[in-house]
């Protein structure tokens, strides 16, 4: 697929001049000896899709982390709109994750016992959202997803992709301006992967939602509008290999 670009710096500006959603500047974070992030800088803009590529170990998904308010750098700053994470308290970043952001992980991590649709409706549910509006989202959400013949199965009845897109769909549900994915395509294969990242890259543009993912595959990498390589701990030019 053509139209990705890698940059060396994800700095940048949009051509529209627009403030980025997510602003990250000088990140680093060392895991005692492990210089995990050395100075990393990167601008996610509203409804940007953003694939983090690179080695493993190179720091993506501490990047990623980083970026979502899981971690907290030892130095540098991330900016989500006007809130700067580092002045929260954990609190505060842990009220942003739920209620902001959205994940999704690479073995979709649904609940077992509960039928596609109850996956995605019981954290609105949780999430204070009315049970009607709940399953108005989740329905539309799992028939955006090309689920809705599956939405009755309990995960262990899916295929990896459709579980994979049924995470997606929950996601989604929850309406967040930025969705983390750390190797959501990491347990399927290629087809599921494609099916899952059409899925999701076209729901996201719909809704307007930006996605930062970690990825190692460049087909799913291909599906972004930006690929940011990382190598140790540091963003770099894409190689022949990145
Ligand atoms: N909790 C931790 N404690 C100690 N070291 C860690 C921890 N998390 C990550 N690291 C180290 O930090 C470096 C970056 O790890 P990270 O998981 O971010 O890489 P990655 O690019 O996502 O790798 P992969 O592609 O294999 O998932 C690695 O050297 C890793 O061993």
């Amino acid at each position: 697929m053509n139209g990705v670009e890698t940059i060396s710096t994800s700095a940048r500006a949009p051509e529209d001049g627009s403030a980025p959603l997510l602003r990250a500047r000088g990140l680093r974070l060392a895991f005692g000896l492990t210089e995990a992030l050395r100075g990393i800088d990167l601008d996610c803009h509203a409804g940007e899709i953003i694939a983090v590529t690179g080695p493993s170990g190179s720091g993506k998904s501490t990047l990623l982390h980083v970026l979502a308010g899981v971690l907290v750098p030892d130095e540098g700053t991330v900016d989500y709109d006007t809130v700067r994470l580092s002045e929260l308290d954990e609190a505060g970043r842990s009220r942003l994750r739920l209620g902001t952001f959205g994940f999704v992980f690479q073995y979709g991590q649904l609940l077992p016992d509960l039928s596609a649709v109850d996956n995605v409706t019981i954290p609105l549910l949780l999430a204070g959202v009315r049970r009607r509006e709940a399953l108005r989202r989740s329905d539309s959400w799992l028939d955006r997803l090309g689920l809705a013949e599956c939405s009755r199965k309990l995960p262990a009845q899916l295929s990896g992709g459709q579980a994979q897109r049924v995470a997606v769909a929950r996601a989604l549900a929850a309406q967040p301006t930025v969705l983390f994915a750390d190797e959501p395509t990491g347990s399927l294969d290629s087809l599921a992967a494609e099916t899952v990242m059409l899925a999701l890259t076209e729901a996201a543009r719909d809704a307007n939602t930006a996605v930062i993912l970690t990825t190692h595959d460049p087909r799913t990498a291909a599906f972004a509008d930006w690929e940011v390589v990382v190598r140790d701990g540091q963003t770099t030019v894409g190689g022949a290999d990145g």
